[in-house]
């Protein structure tokens, strides 16, 4: 168990920033998710963390010991930071048990160790067996295992779910979180994949150009992003003027928007025009009235199975998209429904 901490990282690769002073705090025990679209330099990220890379500039802090810094670079053996890739890169030629065992003392080898990181990955018995009479999963799942036997300072996942199928990724994400979760492990998970990220992660970091532009725990992060580009980047957004007309109403502002009166969060002093960000599934439509009712004509429906979204062209003009449960019997496109807003959105100054 150990905190993480990393202060205004840099690192250039030649003309190519890839690292442009990211702070990031990852508290002791828990998983953070880095969250960020390609070549904004999530992986550079845990290279540097993991000490493959030597930083130009920043601090990176384990348990108050400055492992990277002006002057400083400890190199990677001796971090206890470790990586899982993609694909586990298991020693083909080493049974599970070995593989596990690799990176420990012949004491810890011979301690119920190897046996209770498999336990906690959901392969027990499974030593004996060599790596290829497994399936990709469990390849994944022995890598975690491996990886987290020597009792690391810090583990770094980089997108080890991506090569598997939907179906196994779920199940794989929630058993090796659960696993790290047993083992008060500090981890990093480096994902494309936002679903992935809010779920699993205890906080989620976004990054953009290099930097950190927001973490913290999901909730927060979907429901109060730093900016409209957090917003859509971790989820579907809808975004409306709005007028800081605002009167006070419970529990926040109210917001008045072509999609009615929405309540608001802090909103910035001294600005008029503000946009608001409402989450497609906050939409509710009703066919008949309600109170107060604005009304909105449906342009389509398009069916996903669990969930449906409904286009609805709302009275200013703009088309929006709202997200209903997949069993919602479909509206006719052309009918007239009414819209309401649920819960809190989040609100910022226009432009
Ligand atoms: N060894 C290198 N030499 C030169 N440029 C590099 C090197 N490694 C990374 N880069 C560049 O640094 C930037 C950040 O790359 P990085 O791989 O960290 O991004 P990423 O967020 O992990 O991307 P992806 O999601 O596609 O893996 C990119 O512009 C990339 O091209």
């Amino acid at each position: 168990m150990s905190r993480l901490e990393l202060r205004g990282i840099a690192k250039r690769y030649g003309s190519v920033v890839a690292l442009a002073g990211a702070d990031l705090i990852v508290p002791s025990g828990t998983l953070l998710a880095v969250l960020g679209p390609s070549g904004c330099g999530k992986t550079t990220l845990l290279r540097c963390v993991a000490g493959f890379e030597r930083l130009d500039a920043g601090e990176i802090v384990v348990d108050g010991r400055t492992v990277a810094g002006p002057g400083v670079h400890t190199p990677p053996e001796r971090r206890h930071i470790v990586i899982v890739p993609q694909e586990g890169a298991l020693f083909p030629h080493l049974s599970v048990r070995d593989n596990v065992g690799y990176g420990l003392s012949r004491e810890e080898r011979r301690s119920d160790r190897v046996e209770e990181v498999l336990t906690l990955v959901g392969l027990s018995g499974y030593g004996k067996r060599m790596p290829h009479h497994l399936s990709g999963g469990q390849q994944q799942r022995v890598a975690v295992a491996r990886a987290l036997a020597p009792r690391p300072s810090v583990i770094l996942l980089d997108e080890p779910f991506s090569a598997l199928d939907a179906g196994l990724r779920t199940e794989l994400r929630r058993d090796v979180r659960a696993a790290l979760r047993a083992d008060e492990a500090t981890g990093i998970l480096v994902t494309h994949d936002q679903s992935e990220a809010l779920s699993v992660a205890d906080q989620v970091a976004v990054m953009r150009d290099g930097r950190v532009l927001q973490s913290g725990p999901a909730v927060d992060v979907y429901r109060e992003p730093a900016d409209s580009w957090v917003a859509a980047f971790v989820g579907e957004a809808v975004f409306l003027p709005a007028e800081n007309g605002a009167r006070p109403g419970t529990g926040g502002t109210t917001l008045s928007t072509a999609l009615g009166p929405i309540t608001v969060g802090e909103v910035p002093a001294g600005t008029s025009r503000l946009t608001v960000m409402v989450r497609p599934e906050q939409i509710r439509i009703a066919p008949a009235p309600v109170d107060p009712v604005v009304t909105a004509t449906v342009v389509g429906h398009d069916f996903h199975g669990h969930d449906a979204t409904v286009t609805l062209h709302l009275i200013d003009g703009s088309r929006i998209t709202a997200r209903v449960p997949g069993h919602t019997v479909p509206v006719a496109a052309g009918a007239t429904v009414s819209v309401k807003v649920e819960g809190t959105c989040q609100a910022w100054r226009d432009g």
